[in-house]
């Protein structure tokens, strides 16, 4: 959300990583962001001019993020690159998204971008949630089912993270996250859920599985509160990573392998068996065998030497030529 305190809290994380005397590398992706306030490795923002874009493609400002992202996917293995030469120094790589999440994770370059890292890297993902402005049941919930949209679209182990905590505790997030009647009592209560309540009750009762999957901590990006926390439940998503994500990764790679073996034998079983190439003669449309002449003589051809001799001529060069196919197709089995 807007004004969730993504910024602070990546100002945050950085400072937490370094303080723990770990190195950070961190990498800025959201083109329109104007002055950072945390130090930055790799800045989208020096590869591409965010208003320069919008002004050349005559784009509006999610055009211009769009296209500003796409534009810097096409230089992402060298990011890649930089990041593999140091990795051997790194702790963690933390990478800063667009505030208007659903550009990056909906469009194609935020798919290359996060798949690729999480082909090469352990990938978590971070959902920064404000959590003074979740406390109506209403909010909470289309919140969490915008969590849940990430979740499903990556695939990667998640961490809600409940910022603000200085000014509201997320206790009571938890507790609707973990007891389906406590949340169902607020919204009973709640007078902005309307005529809307029974669908966010219900919506509660769906999002009970999702819950199970993530791992939720409370923080403030201002004074610090949390962070220990939040890196304890980084350390079981890079296990879940290695335990869940990267097997079904593979898994996944391996099917479509397969698939595409399956598919590549398939059709080269049908072509052997279109050309008959079990040693008969050929096979006619009809189905049924053939012999040569079947194809380049008819009756009226025989009285017609001269025709006949280009037809035999036809015919040698076919068959040698199928013959040569066939040895190929044999060679590629
Ligand atoms: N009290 C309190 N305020 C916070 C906290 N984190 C961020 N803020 C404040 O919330 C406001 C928004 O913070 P940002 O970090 O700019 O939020 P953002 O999500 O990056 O904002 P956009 O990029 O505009 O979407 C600022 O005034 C911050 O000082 C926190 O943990 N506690």
């Amino acid at each position: 959300m807007a004004g969730s305190g993504k910024s602070t809290f990546m100002q945050r994380l950085t400072s937490s990583i370094h303080s723990a005397k770990k190195t950070p590398y961190v990498v800025n992706l959201d083109p329109a962001v104007g002055k950072l306030p945390f130090g930055c490795n790799i800045d989208i923002q020096d590869v591409v001019n965010y208003k320069q874009v919008m002004k050349q493609y005559g784009l509006g400002p999610n055009g211009g993020i769009i296209t500003s992202l796409n534009l810097f996917t096409t230089k992402f293995d060298q990011v890649l690159d930089l990041i593999s030469k140091r990795s051997k120094d790194l702790d963690y790589v933390v990478f800063d998204t667009p505030g208007q999440i659903e550009i990056f994770t909906w469009s194609a370059s935020g798919q290359i971008i996060t798949d690729t890292l999480a082909s090469m890297h352990p990938t978590v993902l971070a959902y920064v949630i404000d959590t003074p402005r979740s406390t109506s049941p209403a909010t909470f919930v289309s919140n969490m089912m915008y969590a849940l949209s990430i979740l499903y679209k990556t695939k990667l182990p998640m961490i809600l993270v409940f910022n603000k905590c200085d000014v509201v505790d997320a206790g009571f997030a938890k507790e609707w996250m973990t007891d389906f009647e406590s949340f169902q009592a607020a919204v009973r209560e709640d007078e902005d859920s309307g005529y809307m309540s029974s669908l966010v009750g219900s919506m509660g009762l769906v999002l009970e599985e999702f819950y199970n999957a993530l791992k939720v901590v409370s923080v403030s990006a201002v004074t610090g509160q949390g962070m220990d926390e939040f890196f304890v439940a980084v350390d079981e998503a890079v296990k879940e990573y290695h335990t869940d994500y990267r097997p079904a990764m593979e898994k996944k790679l391996l099917d479509k392998k397969e698939a595409l073996k399956k598919s590549r034998d398939e059709n080269l079983a049908k072509l052997m068996n279109d050309m008959a190439v079990d040693g008969g003669g050929k096979e006619v449309k009809s189905g049924k065998k053939a012999d040569e002449d079947d194809f380049y003589a008819d009756d009226g051809a025989d009285e017609d030497e001269e025709l006949n001799m280009r037809f035999e001529d036809r015919s040698t060069n076919s068959r040698a030529e199928d013959e040569s196919f066939q040895r190929f197709i044999r060679s590629q089995k």
